[in-house]
């Protein structure tokens, strides 16, 4: 089996995936950004791919739940794992020295308060550890990257500060993701649905959500993406406790695609917590 991940060698993701896929026998597929990882899947390039999803600081990582929308790719698995962030750089540069941090977007925002206490600059870079690589790759002492103690080993670089995120109980959810749909798994616990209203009127968003309680299902996310056709327009990503095998959560699409809104199954899954 192919996995697609989000490289280079040294990123939380390769962690995510070399940890959950411990078991089998696999072909790694390293790809430059988490747009590329859902490509490989969707052309079958890549069997499988996992990607980051949600960071408990930051929040839904933006270009992982645009890019569920727009390609035709299922969840089947949803993988908890604790992210810490430090400062790597160069042998022998001092913490006072570092004017410029690197990182990917939802590193640098799980960093927020050092960046600014530090008042330092900060790049973006397409993964934390292409960062620590692109630190590695050149002569300055006055830039580091925000990235993993994994990464640190990797490019060679030194910790110069440890655990510099806002939070130390910090985790990030990644899901797997294949072209093939699992749902039907009775040991299945969690759904994943991509809910886009037809029409736009008051109260839209809480007949839905009505919907989930009176069936007294349990939602573990809920988040809104622009439609990117008209201001104000939304697609819904929803996440029930329920498995797609139980009758409630069928009764609830139902319902919904009777309110004439278009529902896409993104799939039913069980959690691992690495
Ligand atoms: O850049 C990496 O190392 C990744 O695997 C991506 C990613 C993310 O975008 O959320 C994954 C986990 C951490 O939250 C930080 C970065």
């Amino acid at each position: 089996m192919k996995v697609a991940y989000l490289g280079p060698q040294g990123s939380f993701s390769e962690e995510a995936a070399f940890r959950y896929f411990a078991d089998h026998e696999n072909e790694w597929h390293k790809c430059d950004s988490i747009v590329d990882v859902l490509e490989a899947v969707e052309e079958g390039i890549a069997d499988k791919g996992i990607v980051p999803i949600e960071n408990s600081i930051e929040g839904t990582i933006n270009i992982t739940a645009d890019g569920l929308l727009r390609h035709d790719l299922f969840v089947e698995a949803e993988i908890i794992f604790p992210v810490s962030l430090h400062l790597l750089a160069l042998e022998g540069a001092r913490l006072e020295e570092i004017q410029e941090v690197w990182s990917i977007v939802p590193a640098l925002a799980q960093c927020r308060d050092f960046i600014r206490e530090a008042r330092v600059k900060s790049k973006h870079y397409d993964s934390t550890s292409a960062a620590a690589q692109a630190v590695h790759n050149q002569e300055r002492k006055d830039v580091a990257a925000i990235a993993s103690r994994y990464a640190a080993e990797v490019f060679g670089l030194e910790i110069i500060k440890s655990g510099i995120q806002d939070n130390n109980n910090n985790h990030t959810r990644f899901v797997v993701i294949s072209k093939e749909n699992t749902e039907m798994n009775p040991k299945n616990s969690k759904t994943m649905l991509l809910i886009s209203p037809t029409s736009d009127y008051s109260g839209v968003l809480s007949s839905i959500l009505n919907v989930f309680t009176a069936l007294s299902i349990n939602l573990t996310w809920i988040e809104s993406r622009p439609t990117k056709k008209q201001l104000g327009t939304y697609h819904f990503f929803v996440e029930a406790q329920n498995g797609l095998h139980e009758e409630k959560m069928n009764k609830a699409i139902t319902i919904l695609e009777a309110f004439g809104h278009d529902i896409r199954v993104l799939g039913s899954y069980r959690t691992t917590k690495l």
